[in-house]
């Protein structure tokens, strides 16, 4: 611990940093903690930002204002050599000339380290699965096994903060998805505070602790992956982070324990009765709000649900499910529901049904006048 810090400084205090290229914001505003040991994703779409906020906490980029602490130290001006930092970017930039073995020792070396070297680069190689590679060419490795190289060699020099960017974006599917266990498996092992870049939100989900979601320079929310998925905070919150039915309406009433709201386009207007988040002022009557209820949680024909007439559009079945498209008043709705064996036929299009929800299963998303709600794009 040195003489600046406390036992309360957190491992890395991003205060507002603000970077603009020219005339351009890149990252506007950005506060964010990150605890000693924590897995933290930036996740938003492309153009974000998440790249330039990993790069000025790497040193590669300078804020144009704000401040980037490591355990309570301003190293916001500090060069990127200096900082207990390492890095794994998406192009992994191994050094082809040199053998596996010698890609992992590479920063050992370079840190003129000339004891343990041996023991300390087969370790690493042990920790990624990769033992008995040593003398292999980079040629001679498949991608999958070229990333766990990449991730050997950030992480022989035992960083404070290992930092990713969209390491696993080159890999196919399934690869991506074991490498996605063994990366979350290797940070526990290791104890070390990961801070990874993806725009995949399922990727961002399986590995995290917490989850900054950023749009347009922003971070929009900063929380774990249960209240990312199921306590967006904003319209934009909701939409990229899995499939939403957002509706819109109007406060009924609302008290420190409930908010219940008439919902637009019903003929005979429903309330929907939604608890409030603890602390937070209730909205005013006659207020604008919108609800985001997920398309796992719209159930069809049940009694004793806050429901709304509807008729089938279209279906798409996906074995343990079947996702309806469903037209309502209350605008156009996702249903996803079981699909159990013996169960028939799917609901034809066309077919009426009351669509409806429980309670428990709807945000309340304040409205947020000319607030960007740019689609994903993934
Ligand atoms: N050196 C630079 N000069 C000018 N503009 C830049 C520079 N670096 C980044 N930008 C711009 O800043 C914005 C954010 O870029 P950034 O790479 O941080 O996004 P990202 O969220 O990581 O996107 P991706 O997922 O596509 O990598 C983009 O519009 C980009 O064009």
């Amino acid at each position: 611990m040195t003489s600046t810090q406390t036992r309360a400084d957190p491992i890395l205090r991003i205060e507002s940093v603000t970077k603009s290229f020219g005339s351009f914001t890149a990252v506007r505003d950005v506060s964010l903690e990150v605890g000693e040991g924590e897995f933290v994703t930036l996740l938003g779409p492309s153009g974000c930002g998440k790249s330039t906020l990993l790069r000025m906490i790497a040193g590669f980029e300078q804020p144009t204002s704000g401040a980037i602490r490591m355990r309570g130290q301003d190293i916001s001006q500090q060069a990127a050599y200096d900082r207990e930092i390492g890095m794994v970017f998406q192009n992994l930039a191994l050094f082809p000339h040199l053998n596996v073995f010698d890609n992992v020792a590479f920063g050992l070396r370079a840190r003129r380290r000339t004891e343990g070297i041996d023991r300390k680069v087969r370790e690493m190689l042990a920790l990624v699965g990769l033992e008995g590679f040593e003398t292999r060419g980079t040629a001679q490795i498949s991608g999958g096994q070229r990333q766990r190289v990449a991730l050997a060699r950030s992480l022989v020099t035992s960083p404070d903060i290992l930092l990713l960017d969209e390491p696993l974006s080159a890999l196919d599917l399934k690869l991506r998805r074991q490498l996605q266990g063994e990366l979350k498996r290797i940070q526990q092992d290791t104890g070390i505070t990961f801070i990874f870049v993806t725009h995949d939100q399922e990727e961002a989900l399986s590995m995290s602790d917490r989850i900054a979601v950023m749009n347009a320079g922003r971070v929009e929310q900063f929380g774990s992956a249960v209240d990312t998925y199921h306590r967006p905070q904003t319209e934009f919150v909701a939409r990229f982070v899995g499939e939403t039915n957002l509706l819109r309406g109007q406060v009924h009433a609302a008290d420190a324990a409930r908010v219940t709201l008439r919902l637009d386009g019903l003929a005979a207007p429903v309330a929907v009765a939604v608890p409030l988040p603890a602390g937070e002022t209730p909205p005013g009557q006659g207020d604008p709000v919108a609800i985001s209820v997920r398309p796992e949680h719209v159930e069809l024909g049940r009694p004793g649900l806050h429901t709304c007439e509807a008729r089938v559009t279209s279906h798409s079945f996906s074995g343990a499910t079947i996702t309806y498209a469903l037209d309502s008043a209350a605008g156009p709705l996702l249903a996803r529901v079981p699909f159990q064996p013996g169960q028939g036929h799917p609901l034809p299009d066309g077919q009426s049904v009351s669509a409806g929800w429980p309670d428990e299963a709807v945000t309340l998303i304040p409205d947020q006048p000319g607030h960007d709600t740019t689609d994903k794009e993934i």
